[in-house]
């Protein structure tokens, strides 16, 4: 079995619920609310409670950074959910804003009456039927759960969930169950005839609707266009990019620091690969930001390491089947540094070599003068000691002098998470871990006197401790001798 097998699971089914619990409080009248992660603020409201819920909030815990907040993953979730449960595959976009506070509470709640229901549903952008279509695309996977829904799940069941239909996936088989008077869904059949939201719902336009999603292919198609628009509901104030897809060379894995008397380059390109073919052989060139050393085509390495990978499922649905992960490691003349960099693919397949280079863009190193060096640093335990080489003026570099800057302020400010909100102890208790927000951090930098400079480099560090928490992303922010420098480090460790 691959690594990356399909798993339709509990978490499966809450990740889904989320995904709608946290659109609706879009309303498309004024243009505010939508999928913003505002559920972070609101998951114990009464509405939105259930360990289901926490759980999933938890799962992405550590996904966000400065980039891409927890709301593109709830939505990546959402998609991930319904393809891990046998669905059809929904478009990603990317670009959603996560809120800062809660949003109103008109998530739509059981007990309450259809025209109120229809109310919501309009006010989130859905029209009836599209309503009873989104309801039944949701409720395809998981159930309800006697511990947080008591009053409507009334008698014993041995898996504490009584769920939606008799089979596990997503699929129609509860509008089946529904239309041949199968279900056991206890929003149509429970005991409580107040909390029969789904019987009010799919029933409300005589079942018409119903009927024409006892087809499956109807069934797949409306649905990923449902729960696509479902997700890519945002407020009027956020632009989502276009569909992200695979693309075939991604470079991954940079770091460039000062080491024995040259500047060292790390970098790795990763390839979507068949495995059928023959392996490529890649050459990385690259030219100095200053002066000249390279011959005209550039400096030039092959490659260090080639490590093939499988595929996420979803990158395996959409023709993906795996990743061949090339790494290069490149000694950098210290004088005349590097400015930018690209690759030559030649496929060995009688092909003609070919050159990626961002689509003409070229990968560029904005600067070199404020650098994260993995090999100084210490982060093999949760004290981690960060060192920061700072290239020394360009006078006392021409002096072999390592003066350090007149100027220095360096600092490091890290996404952290699971964080902790104090209103929200209770769930740290009845969850067993912790809550799932991230937290920023920012830490000083000051001149390490244990680290002599070197390579025309001085070195300042910091001491940080993350115990008990996962660091998501880093930001490397200075200013020096009067000019601003930012670097964004993903990873601290180069493995
Ligand atoms: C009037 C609208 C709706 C009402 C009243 C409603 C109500 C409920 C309730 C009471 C539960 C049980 C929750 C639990 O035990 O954790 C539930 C579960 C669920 N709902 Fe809805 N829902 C509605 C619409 C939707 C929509 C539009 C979707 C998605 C498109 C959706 C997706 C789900 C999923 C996937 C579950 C199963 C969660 C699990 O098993 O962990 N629901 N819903």
């Amino acid at each position: 079995m691959r690594s990356q097998e399909p798993a339709c699971r509990d978490i499966s089914f809450s990740t889904h619920k989320q995904a709608y619990h946290d659109m609706a409080n879009h309303n498309s009248t004024t243009g505010t609310g939508g999928m913003d992660a505002s559920i972070l603020f609101e998951f114990t409201r009464p509405q939105d409670i259930g360990v289901g819920m926490f759980e999933s909030l938890s799962d992405f815990a550590f996904n966000s950074n400065e980039y891409v907040g927890l709301a593109d993953s709830i939505a990546m979730g959402a998609i991930n959910a319904v393809i891990d449960c046998g669905g059809p595959v929904i478009p990603f976009r990317g670009g959603r804003i996560d809120a800062t506070v809660a949003g109103p509470a008109t998530v739509p709640e059981p007990q309450q009456d259809l025209a109120s229901h229809i109310a919501s549903f309009k006010a989130q952008g859905f029209n009836q039927t599209e309503m009873i279509m989104l309801v039944a695309c949701g409720h395809s996977l998981g159930g309800v759960r006697k511990v947080d829904f008591p009053l409507i799940v009334t008698e014993n069941v041995p898996t504490g969930i009584q769920t939606f239909a008799s089979t596990v996936g997503f699929d129609n088989t509860l509008v089946h169950e529904y239309l041949n008077s199968t279900t056991e869904n206890v929003l149509v059949v429970g005991a409580n005839i107040t909390t029969r939201s789904d019987l009010r719902i799919f029933s409300s336009d005589n079942n018409v609707t119903m009927q024409r999603l006892a087809s499956s292919t109807t069934f797949n198609t409306v649905c990923a266009d449902l729960i696509g628009r479902m997700i890519d509901t945002v407020p009027s104030s956020v632009t989502l990019t276009d569909v992200i897809e695979p693309f075939n060379y991604k470079v991954t894995k940079t770091f460039l620091f000062p080491q024995n008397g040259s500047l060292t380059f790390l970098a790795s390109l990763r390839i979507i690969s068949s495995r059928n073919a023959p392996t490529p052989t890649i050459t990385m060139f690259w030219k100095e930001r200053t002066g000249s050393f390279c011959p005209p085509k550039g400096c030039s390495v092959g490659t260090s390491d080639d490590t093939i990978t499988d595929s996420s499922f979803l990158a395996q649905l959409k023709g993906v089947p795996f990743f061949d992960l090339f790494s290069f490691n490149a000694s950098i003349d210290l004088k005349t540094s590097i400015s930018h960099f690209w690759f030559e693919v030649n496929n060995n397949d009688g092909s003609t070599p070919f050159v990626v280079d961002n689509n003409g863009a070229n990968y560029t190193i904005d600067q070199d003068v404020v650098l994260y060096d993995p090999l100084r640093s210490d982060t093999s335990n949760p004290f981690s000691v960060l060192v920061v080489g700072v290239r020394a003026p360009f006078f006392s570099f021409l002096l072999q002098k390592m003066l350090p800057p007149t100027d220095a302020n360096i600092s490091i400010s890290q996404v952290k998470g699971p964080g902790s909100n104090p209103n929200l102890t209770a769930f740290t208790t009845l969850s067993g871990s912790d809550i799932p927000f991230t937290t920023s951090k920012t830490s000083v930098f000051a001149l390490d006197p244990s680290l002599p400079p070197a390579d025309g480099y001085t070195f300042y560090s910091s001491s940080i401790s993350h115990i008990g928490q996962l660091i998501s992303s880093n930001t490397i922010h200075a200013t020096i001798n009067g000019t601003a420098y930012s670097r964004w480090v993903p990873s601290l460790d180069i493995g």
